[in-house]
């Protein structure tokens, strides 16, 4: 529900500010082409902002942890924080930051910690390979909104130190990914269980470069599905590394 949140909040501000124009590239927005109108989406806005607190505060309900309450207000913070406020993160060239911190670390060990009440090395590996992976796709959308994120003068990384530097950024992410997991790589077919993740995925870095306009969009999807197979190559790692 949090990701929702963000995400509406997102289309809702980027839209405000001017970041999200009718000519945009990547994938369509509803308040871009028209197809709802910003009183909807300010509607749409509230509801998922307060239904993510309420499954929040259940979910505190049956679990009571401090850290977990400050995640909690953490993310209800990073709803807006990503897209607005007085140091909106995406227009400072901390979304990537901020996509790290919450997809990766907040989400795995968050979760860990919310089921086990402790927190692990595997924990903290894990979490920074989800987290890495997720950034590359806000790499690619960054790459793609270059040219609008410059004219409404949000500084992602890409504004800032050039689009240039973004595959290599894509392409170090996953090498990092195979490297964190060392310790998982008993039995040694774990190793060529995570290569398919980085077959997958490196294929896709080195396509960066060379992919233009709506074309994007696709290799977005597909680095987007590279998270899920992460996910999936991770799970089978481990399940198999326990019982070694
Ligand atoms: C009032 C109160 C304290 C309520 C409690 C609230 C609450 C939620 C409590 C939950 C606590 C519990 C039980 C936690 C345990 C379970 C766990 C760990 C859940 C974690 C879930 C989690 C980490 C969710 C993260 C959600 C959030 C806020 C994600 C933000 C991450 C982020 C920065 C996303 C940006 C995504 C976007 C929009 C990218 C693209 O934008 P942009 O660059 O503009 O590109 P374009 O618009 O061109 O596409």
């Amino acid at each position: 529900m949090g990701q929702i949140a963000c995400n509406v909040a997102n289309d809702y501000f980027d839209f405000k500010q001017g970041a999200d124009k009718e000519d945009r590239v990547g994938f369509a927005r509803p308040l871009a082409t028209g197809a709802l109108s910003v009183r909807q989406v300010k509607k749409v806005l509230y509801i998922t902002v307060v239904l993510t607190a309420i499954v929040g505060i259940i979910a505190l309900c049956l679990n009571f942890s401090w850290w977990i309450l400050g995640l909690g207000i953490a993310i209800m913070i990073a709803i807006f924080a990503y897209s607005t406020g007085p140091f909106p993160l995406a227009y400072h060239g901390l979304g990537d930051v901020a996509v790290f911190l919450f997809y990766g670390l907040a989400a795995t060990m968050g979760s860990y910690y919310y089921l086990c009440g402790s927190l692990s090395w595997d924990a903290i590996i894990l979490a920074t390979c989800m987290g890495l992976a997720s950034v590359n796709i806000l790499i690619v959308n960054n790459y793609r909104d270059v040219e609008e994120d410059r004219r409404a003068n949000k500084r992602t990384i890409a504004v800032i130190y050039g689009k240039e530097l973004l595959p290599l950024l894509y392409r170090t992410n996953t090498v990092l990914i195979p490297i964190l997991c060392l310790a998982f790589y008993r039995p040694i077919w774990n190793f060529l269980i995570m290569m398919i993740f980085f077959l997958y995925e490196i294929r896709l870095s080195s396509q960066l470069r060379e992919t233009k306009g709506k074309d994007l969009d696709n290799l977005l999807k597909r680095t987007s599905q590279g998270v899920l197979l992460l996910a999936i190559v991770l799970i089978a790692i481990i399940l198999i590394h326990l019982r070694y």
